[in-house]
């Protein structure tokens, strides 16, 4: 359900580039004042116009390295007087908030471990309250949309109207080829929710490393995203932070090339085939509820079944069964054992409930039982 905030639109940011993908690039870690400018004069001479780099790094574990601190801020400042570039940080409490103010830092954003904490959030709207700055908060950690709506509300609420998100993937326990996995379903929840803010995707964590900053990176601009953050520096391999997923300015602008840019709707592109094809999907869709109506009417019919032959409504082998022939069928049909998994198992769960139900007109009866046994004993 759409939520409404008092927000200003991107292209009233006074940003210099409001060209679809904004890019926001520079290294995870502002390391020393050279590497900060070799890496910035690069970037800024491939077009890039905002500067990213952490001076405050969370880490997992103590003693890697935690960031320069408020030293790398004059290094920012000259990055901003020498190239132009904006320069954005990231801000964790209420001392970093005062500082990169103070320091002229033109965005800051909010960590993944930091937007998970409702304190924390709430310490940093306080500090920013009354201050006219860009906030871009990144995702929690944990796949949970509302929480990344509630930081993003918090911040709306101590007076900021240039607020965007940025989709950094999730921890899982699961092993993936991602260091953090996208569950892209979470920042579309996040656009239902807060269209008015624009999404920006941050491939460097997601990936945790190069080979696949292309592949999510398109992704992101077929998902109509309005940017992306991608960490760079001069020499990745050698970086004190996440060298792994860093690439050279010069990389980065030959990815960003690579990228195909879509439109939601391109002027000048007839819509008669895709209002066919959607069309011929509505159809479709219809019938794929009959269908489901017919098997959850069916699946009631055994919930009565059960109820009189004292039978278990879950029934763990021919559930079983189902799952495992419709996952062959499924994928001789091109459809994925994922999705597949996924469907039966939203449609189980459904035919559970039906025949739930049934079982508990029993209750309806054995309460009105009870209620005839208290009037008899009054
Ligand atoms: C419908 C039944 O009950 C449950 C629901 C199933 C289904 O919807 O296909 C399958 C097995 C049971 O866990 C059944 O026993 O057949």
């Amino acid at each position: 359900m759409e939520k409404q905030l008092n927000l200003l639109p991107i292209n009233q940011w006074n940003l210099a580039d409001t060209k679809k993908p904004i890019i926001i690039s520079g290294p995870c870690s502002a390391e020393t004042e050279e590497q900060v400018m070799t890496t910035a004069r690069s970037l800024s001479k491939n077009g890039i116009t905002v500067f990213r780099a952490g001076i405050w790094k969370p880490r997992t574990r103590p003693g890697s390295f935690e960031g320069v601190g408020s030293i790398g801020l004059p290094w920012l400042k000259r990055v901003k007087k020498e190239t132009g570039m904006h320069i954005a940080i990231e801000v964790a409490n209420a001392m970093h908030v005062k500082e990169a103010l103070e320091a002229g830092i033109d965005i800051l954003w909010i960590g993944a471990r930091t937007s998970a904490n409702p304190f924390a959030m709430q310490e940093i709207a306080d500090a920013l309250n009354g201050a006219d700055v860009p906030v871009l908060v990144k995702n929690p950690v944990n796949p949970d949309a509302d929480l990344w709506v509630g930081a993003i509300e918090r911040i709306n609420k101590a007076g900021i109207t240039r607020i965007g998100a940025i989709h950094r993937g999730f921890s899982s326990y699961d092993r993936s080829i991602y260091r953090n996995v996208p569950h892209w379903q979470i920042p579309i929840e996040l656009r239902s929710q807060l269209p008015q803010v624009p999404i920006f995707c941050d491939p460097s964590h997601i990936a945790g490393r190069r080979e696949l900053l292309q592949s999510i990176s398109q992704k992101a601009m077929d998902l109509d995203f309005d940017g992306l953050m991608i960490e760079s520096h001069c020499n990745p391999d050698n970086a004190w932070s996440d060298a792994k997923q860093q690439i050279t300015p010069e990389s980065l602008d030959i990815m960003l090339e690579s990228l195909i840019i879509r439109k939601m709707n391109p002027e000048g592109v007839s819509l008669n085939t895709l209002e066919d094809l959607r069309f011929r999907i509505d159809k479709l869709d219809n019938e794929l509820l009959d269908i489901i109506q017919k098997r959850m009417t069916l699946a009631t019919e055994i919930g009565h079944y059960k109820k009189q032959n004292n039978m278990t409504i879950l029934q763990q082998s021919r559930w079983e069964d189902i799952l495992g022939t419709n996952i062959k069928k499924g994928e001789k049909r091109e459809l994925s054992s994922g999705f597949i998994m996924k469907m039966f198992k939203a449609i189980h769960q459904e035919s559970i409930n039906k025949q739930t139900r049934v079982m508990n007109e029993k209750h309806t009866l054995a309460k009105n039982k009870n209620e005839q046994i208290i009037k008899a004993v009054k």
